[in-house]
């Protein structure tokens, strides 16, 4: 199967193809979507940060639009990313994710980190450079851990304040400098919930755009210790029974897969597939 979407740096000199305009409010969109023929999207009146040509969908180009703030435009909205991933097309989900991932590197790259200078755009290259620094900045990927906790028929699950009401979901947390993906995932499952785990498996991984996390997955069994939950980040973490589990997240998140991946093993059902 190919696919409908690739990135690629295009040529922001070059005129015609679709484009996506983001703001702090989100993605513009209206009743044909996200995507608008991007020289009719030029002649609007937004406050332009920077524009980048960030791939193909269906053959056609596609560049986004980083706006400084959400303007008016007739018969259009603005709508957050993660509700095109709810409700919309996975396709321009991921379009989407990716504009989001580049805008955000891009309006928080403008100025060099190392002598305070403008950057500039660096052709057919994703990249922002410093000439007097002789420096780079690519888009930032943050690497997290998320991983399902098991003990036989039971599934360590946990809520952060931040979930819906009455969600619960599996451990996550971000790599620090110094660790291997092994030493991240047993301290944070040491930080967030006090207990030890063992036979540590890799599952797969997602591109997770809020703002620019890649989740690698993991199934451990639970090798010791009692649940304390952490102040302020875990509000309540239990061992679930797979026949009798709490509301989950959603359903094309990797927290989800891994959940349903050892349900579907334990109960031997088929199966689920990763969500690209
Ligand atoms: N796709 C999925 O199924 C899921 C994705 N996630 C994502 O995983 C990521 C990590 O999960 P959390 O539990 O929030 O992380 P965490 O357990 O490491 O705690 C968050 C804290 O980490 C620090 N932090 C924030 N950004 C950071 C960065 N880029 N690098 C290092 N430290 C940082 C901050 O102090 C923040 O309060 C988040 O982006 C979250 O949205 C979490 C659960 C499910
Ligand atoms: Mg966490
Ligand atoms: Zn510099």
């Amino acid at each position: 199967m190919t696919s409908r979407w690739t990135t690629a740096v295009l040529d922001t000199d070059q005129p015609g193809g679709w484009a996506v305009a983001r703001s702090p409010e989100g993605f513009l969109f209206d009743d044909n979507g996200a995507l608008f023929p991007r020289e009719w999207l030029k002649r609007q009146d937004l406050s332009v940060l920077a524009e980048h040509g960030i791939g193909h969908l269906d053959g056609e180009p596609v560049y986004l639009l980083e706006l400084r703030s959400a303007s008016e435009v007739s018969g259009c909205n603005w709508k957050g990313l993660r509700a095109f991933m709810l409700d919309g097309d996975h396709t321009i989900y991921k379009v989407l994710g990716y504009a989001a991932q580049i805008g955000t590197w891009a309006r928080e790259h403008r100025f060099c980190g190392n002598c305070g200078q403008a950057m500039t755009q660096v052709p057919r290259e994703r990249a922002m450079y410093c000439q007097p620094c002789d420096l780079r900045s690519y888009p930032r990927i943050s690497p997290s851990m998320i991983v399902l906790i098991t003990r036989g028929d039971e599934i360590l699950l946990a809520r952060s304040p931040r979930f819906v009401t009455g969600v619960y979901s599996t451990l996550a947390g971000f790599a620090e400098p110094g660790e291997s993906a092994e030493d991240c995932l047993i301290r944070e499952v040491r930080e967030e919930v006090q207990i030890e785990v063992q036979n540590i498996q890799y599952l797969g991984s997602q591109c997770w755009p809020f703002p620019h996390s890649m989740m690698l997955g993991f199934h451990a069994e639970y090798a010791g210790g009692e649940i304390v939950c952490q102040e302020d980040e875990i509000e309540d973490a239990q061992w679930f029974n797979v026949h009798d589990l709490p509301p989950l997240p959603a359903s094309k998140s990797i927290a989800r897969y891994l959940i349903d991946v050892y349900v579907a093993r334990r109960l031997g059902h088929a199966e689920p597939v990763l969500p690209g």
